[in-house]
């Protein structure tokens, strides 16, 4: 469990509370832009320091330990790839640090690859793949990295609706079914309805605790009725 107990972030004159758990599954992280989507992403990253509060991991605080050090693996809209090594390597990265793969990751790579819909493009460098499949390389990393939290900040975002939906459906049977808690940052509330168990509406200054996707949109509360303009 991921849990938020009394914590306020802050960024400039921005201040954002949380008090919540996210159990394992896919919780779609909704609400306006600017919001505080990625500012709650930042702070279970590592990358930002709560003011106040505790951020705990299976009940342990992650205070204290640097991005690298967290059970977590995050993906952004962009710059998630090395340029200088090739899309094999950037995929590699999650099995071996140094690069030094054996045999059967190799394999495991060509697999990953495959799964993404890359096969065969493991030589290529990022630059010679298109935005939306560069963001699929990424995905491949991070199906193979063993880290029990995934941070999804608007990943597939480049990607038209049936590469998106894809990806998702891979993210769901592959890292939601394995147990690891996926935080999907999205604009688009049909993929929160598709794809997430959870929703955690964060407007307000408040990131509100996760409510059962279908549940929350049958009958959506104010702060959710103003964001889809409902
Ligand atoms: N480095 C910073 N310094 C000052 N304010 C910041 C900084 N980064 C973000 N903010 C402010 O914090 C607030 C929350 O930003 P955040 O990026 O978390 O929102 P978001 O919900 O992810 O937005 P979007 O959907 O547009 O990506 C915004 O008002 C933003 O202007």
């Amino acid at each position: 469990m991921l849990t938020f107990d009394g914590v306020v972030l802050t960024q400039g004159t921005f201040r954002l509370q949380a008090d919540l758990t996210v159990a394992p599954g896919i919780t779609a992280v909704i609400g306006p832009s600017g919001g505080g989507k990625s500012t709650l992403l930042a702070a279970i990253a590592g990358f930002l320091t709560p003011v106040t509060g505790r951020i705990l991991w299976q009940g342990d605080d992650m205070a204290g330990r640097d991005p690298g050090a967290r059970p977590v693996v995050m993906l952004f809209q962009d710059h998630n790839l090395f340029p200088h090594l090739t899309v094999a390597q950037n995929v590699g990265l999650a099995l071996a640090p140094r690069l030094r793969l054996s045999a059967g990751q190799g394999a495991q790579v060509a697999t990953a690859l495959r799964d993404v819909g890359l096969a065969g493009m493991g030589d290529r460098k990022p630059g010679a793949l298109s935005g939306g499949q560069q963001g699929r390389a990424a995905l491949a990393r991070v199906l193979l990295s063993d880290r029990g939290i995934v941070l999804l900040d608007e990943a597939f975002a480049a990607l038209g609706p049936a590469l998106r939906s894809e990806m998702l459906v891979l993210v769901r049977d592959r890292l939601a079914a394995s147990g690891r808690t996926v935080l999907v940052v999205t604009h688009d509330p049909a993929d929160a309805v598709q794809f997430a168990d959870h929703v955690v509406l964060v407007a307000d200054g408040v990131a509100h605790p996760p409510q059962p996707t279908a549940a929350l949109f049958a009958d959506p509360p104010p702060a959710l009725r103003a964001y889809l303009g409902a």
